[in-house]
């Protein structure tokens, strides 16, 4: 058995953090040899209700489990972490795009990068998932000048896990089949899923799936889901959002399989052309806990203009937090 490590939740008290905690304390995240210390922040009138959270963590008995810490401050919750998943943030409500929330949240993620850069472990994994995920994962990290920009990510697992299902559903074929699937660009309406390198059971994808369905149902399905999530169930994902967390962070701590890669929204190093330090999805593989990004793809002139247009719409998301001041 290894020694336990840190791991920082904040938000811990919402409705992700009601999945994502048991998970992460059942080993979901680490594997079955690594015992955990949750580091769970929240404010402070959720302390109660987060305190019930707790005595539920505890009635688990989860052998890997190897201790709790709550409070309202970031400076407690993210000593030593050696990892953190920032989930506590407003969710969006019908009607609304993830953009909107900017005001309403980015102002959360300064403190919380400034805490971070202060105290937590100096390998720390930081994955974003509360929205507008890429921007606020933008505002962490820039706030956090003494860690390495690429320990700071945003979260298109959920995107990447959608499109999985959707391609499943149409070929028939089981989600296992499937390799090569990216999500592109920001966790938004305009994210492109990329079906262009997909394989089902090593056969080209788009040679299994019409043009039109690809375009005019495959890629909107899978942009608006959340969308269609807030429409029937009247509050936004949870359980599978908190799904795609631990398949992120299980990935990134523990790699990903051979010949598979997954998407990861990371700090852009100028690949594909996209701008340099924007916080865009890529495609990566991950060995050793460190990704990289998949290199040599062809990029047709459609995927072309829709990577264009994700990367333009999170250059405008980090020219108006420039503007608020939480980035330089
Ligand atoms: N990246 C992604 O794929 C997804 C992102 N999300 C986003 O995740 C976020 C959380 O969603 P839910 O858990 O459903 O919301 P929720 O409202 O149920 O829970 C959020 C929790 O964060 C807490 N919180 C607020 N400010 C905080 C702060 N400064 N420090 C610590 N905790 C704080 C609140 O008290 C609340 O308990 C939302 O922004 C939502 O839009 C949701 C689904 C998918
Ligand atoms: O859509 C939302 O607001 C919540 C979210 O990010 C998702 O479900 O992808």
């Amino acid at each position: 058995m290894n020694n336990p490590v840190r791991v920082a939740v904040t938000g811990a008290a919402g409705q992700i953090g009601y999945s994502l905690l048991f998970r992460i304390a059942s080993g979901a995240m680490l594997g079955p040899d690594q015992p955990v210390i949750l580091q769970l922040l929240e404010v402070t009138p959720a302390l109660k209700a987060l305190n019930g959270v707790v005595m539920e963590l505890q009635d688990c008995a989860f052998p890997l489990l190897a201790g709790i810490v709550t409070t309202d401050d970031p400076m407690v919750a993210f000593k030593d972490a050696d990892y953190a998943l920032l989930v506590g943030a407003m969710p969006r409500k019908a009607g609304m795009e993830r953009g909107d929330l900017l005001s309403a949240n980015g102002g959360i993620f300064k403190p919380q990068g400034e805490a971070i850069n202060a105290v937590a472990s100096r390998d720390v994994k930081v994955l974003v998932v509360g929205n507008p995920a890429n921007t606020n994962a933008l505002i962490a990290q820039q706030n956090a000048p003494d860690l390495r920009p690429e320990q700071f990510t945003a979260m298109v697992r959920l995107d990447h896990n959608r499109a999985l299902s959707q391609l499943s559903a149409k070929t028939g074929k089981p989600v296992s089949s499937i390799q090569r699937m990216t999500i592109w660009g920001n966790h938004s309406s305009t994210q492109y899923p990329d079906l262009s390198q997909t394989t089902v059971d090593g056969q080209p994808a788009l040679s299994l799936v019409d043009q039109s369905w690809y375009e005019q149902e495959f890629i909107p399905t899978v942009a608006k889901r959340g969308a269609a999530i807030i429409e029937a169930r009247g509050a936004s994902s949870a359980a599978s959002a908190a799904s795609a967390a631990i398949d992120h962070m299980r990935d990134w701590a523990l790699g990903t399989p051979e010949g598979s890669w997954v998407s990861m929204g990371i700090p852009s190093d100028g690949s594909y052309g996209v701008p340099e330090g924007l916080i865009y999805g890529f495609p990566v593989t991950v060995e050793g806990g460190q990704y990289r990004i998949v290199q040599g793809l062809e990029i047709s002139d459609f995927s072309r203009s829709r990577m264009d247009a994700t990367a333009q719409e999170l250059t405008e998301e980090r020219d108006a937090v420039r503007e608020l001041g939480l980035v330089k």
